[in-house]
Formats: structure tokens, C-alpha cells, sequence
């Protein structure tokens, strides 16, 4: 980690901007703090991916935050593409994001472990070429399901004219993570789900639904039928709930607040 962290700090330097992903479902405790200081000094653009996750009015509840404190956001949903566009050469110029759409292009992405870095480069890269009227190349980088599959630093080109190349970095996290952030990492996937017992975890998705006055997931709850021992059927429940949050099936809440309150 602490390498990747030197590598970043090294290409970030160089870089005409930033791309910082964050998670919709945190779009606080998801930024990347490791590296704020170097991200402020940067012409920087927050996506907000999985943008399905959530309802459409906490996306706009999420928009007027980030834009009021003057920063540049966009919601997509990379495995889709939607929203994309947005990031694209001549838009990124238009928002004022890069000076020059005659030179070369080089975007750093960087963000925490699995908010779609890689999956969204895929989809950019789809798209930059398909926009410049070239052959759609394929998919470069490595995409999962769970934390840490991007573990080098590598440059991809995602734009023909003007060539525009995109930095791809391992998610990192910080280091002092206080409980209710790692928990909220945990339920979002960004964490390995063997460092925290689900029953915690659940037990804290029950906690914020609760906060939220969400009691729908109760009609979705039926019972595995296999199972007798009371540990097991806690377990199993769980499971169900963080799996069924992390698909957008329970409910489509942010985890965070645009205000501050107390957990
Ligand atoms: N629901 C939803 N899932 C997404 C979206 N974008 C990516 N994913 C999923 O999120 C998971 C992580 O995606 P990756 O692209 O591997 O994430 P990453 O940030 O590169 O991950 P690391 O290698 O851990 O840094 C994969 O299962 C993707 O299919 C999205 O817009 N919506």
C-alpha cells in the first residue's frame, strides 16, 4: 500500500487532472483521504459511481452539497455507461476541468478499493474510442466483485484525438480508520468481508435503516429453512441483509449525511 501511495503521489505530479472515485452510497467516508492535500492542489472531478445504488434524491440531495463547496461532480453507473459522456475530452474542457484540447491528456484516477475505477476505465476507454470513430478496443483493465484487484500502477490510453491516456492505481485507504467508517467500508464492499463478523455488520445496517425509519427489508426477509442452529440462522440472515443491501435490493440509502449526525 504504502507504495502504491509513492507511485500515485509520483504520477499525480505529473498529471493535467484528476478523476477521484468515490462510492454514491459514501460519498464522504469513500473519499480518497490519503491523498487530499495532493487532490486539492489538482484540477479534479468527483465520480460519484454506482450511482444505481441510491435514489435518484439523494443523488440530487448529493449534487447540490458537493457543487455549493465549488467541486465538480458526475454520478454514473460504469458497468452501464451512463452518465460517461461527461467525461469525456471536450466535456471535461468545457467544464473548465483541462486548459487545451490540442495537446495530450493525461488523467490520474485514483479512489478507495472497489468503487469502480477499473470498471469505469473499461467503459471510458469504450467510449473515448468510439467517439473518436475508432474500433471499440476491448476491455484492459482487471474488474471484481471484491477489494484490491488493481494492484500496479498502469497508463491507459482511452482517447485517440486528442490522445488522452488514464492512469489506473490500486484503491487505497487510510490508515486511521475510525469503527463507524470501517463498517460503513465493510458494507459497501471496500474492506475484506473476513475482517469484519457479519453479525456486526448487519447489526449496523439495521441500525442506519432504522435511523431512516426503513423497515421494508422485513417483508423481503424469509428464513433459510436448512438451518437449526440459532447461530447459523443469524448468520445466514446476515449475510442475506448485507448481500441484498450491497445489490440495491434492500434500499437505496447513503450511509453518510450531508449533515452531521450522530451514530
Ligand atoms: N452496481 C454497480 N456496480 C458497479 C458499478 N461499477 C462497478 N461496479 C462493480 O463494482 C465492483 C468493483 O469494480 P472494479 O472496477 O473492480 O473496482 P476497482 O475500484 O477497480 O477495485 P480495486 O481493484 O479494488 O481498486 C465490480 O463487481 C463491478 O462490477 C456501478 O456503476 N454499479
Amino acid at each position: 500500500m504504502a507504495e502504491a501511495v509513492r507511485k500515485i503521489e509520483q504520477r499525480i505530479k505529473v498529471s493535467d487532472m484528476v478523476i477521484e472515485v468515490r462510492d454514491a452510497r459514501i460519498p464522504l467516508t469513500s473519499e480518497c483521504a490519503r491523498i487530499q492535500e495532493l487532490l486539492a492542489r489538482k484540477r479534479r472531478v468527483i465520480v460519484l459511481n454506482k450511482q444505481d445504488l441510491i435514489l435518484p434524491s439523494e443523488r440530487e440531495k448529493w449534487r447540490k452539497f458537493f457543487t455549493d463547496k465549488g467541486d465538480t461532480v458526475t454520478f454514473t453507473q460504469a458497468v452501464h455507461g451512463a452518465n460517461i459522456k461527461e467525461l469525456m475530452p471536450s466535456e471535461l474542457h468545457a467544464r473548465g476541468l483541462i486548459s487545451r484540447l490540442d495537446r495530450t491528456l493525461l488523467c490520474m484516477i485514483v479512489g478507495i478499493p472497489n468503487t469502480g475505477k477499473s470498471t469505469l476505465i473499461n467503459t471510458l476507454r469504450n467510449f473515448g474510442y468510439k467517439d473518436g470513430k475508432q474500433k471499440s478496443p476491448g476491455k484492459v483493465a482487471n474488474t471484481g466483485a471484491l477489494p484490491g484487484v488493481t494492484k500496479h500502477v498502469s497508463t491507459i490510453q482511452f482517447h485517440v484525438k486528442p490522445p488522452s491516456f488514464l492512469v489506473d492505481t490500486p484503491g487505497i485507504v487510510k490508515m486511521d480508520l475510525d469503527v463507524i467508517d470501517g463498517l460503513k467500508l465493510a458494507l459497501t464492499g471496500a474492506i475484506k468481508d473476513s475482517l469484519i463478523d457479519p453479525l456486526i455488520l448487519a447489526e449496523f445496517l439495521i441500525h442506519m435503516l432504522s435511523m431512516r425509519q426503513s423497515t421494508n427489508y422485513l417483508t423481503e426477509l424469509s428464513l433459510p429453512t436448512d438451518c437449526t442452529d440459532l447461530g447459523e440462522i443469524l448468520t445466514a440472515v446476515a449475510k442475506f441483509l448485507i448481500a441484498n443491501y450491497r445489490s440495491g435490493k434492500l434500499c437505496k440509502y447513503t450511509l453518510d449525511n450531508t449533515v452531521p449526525e450522530s451514530i
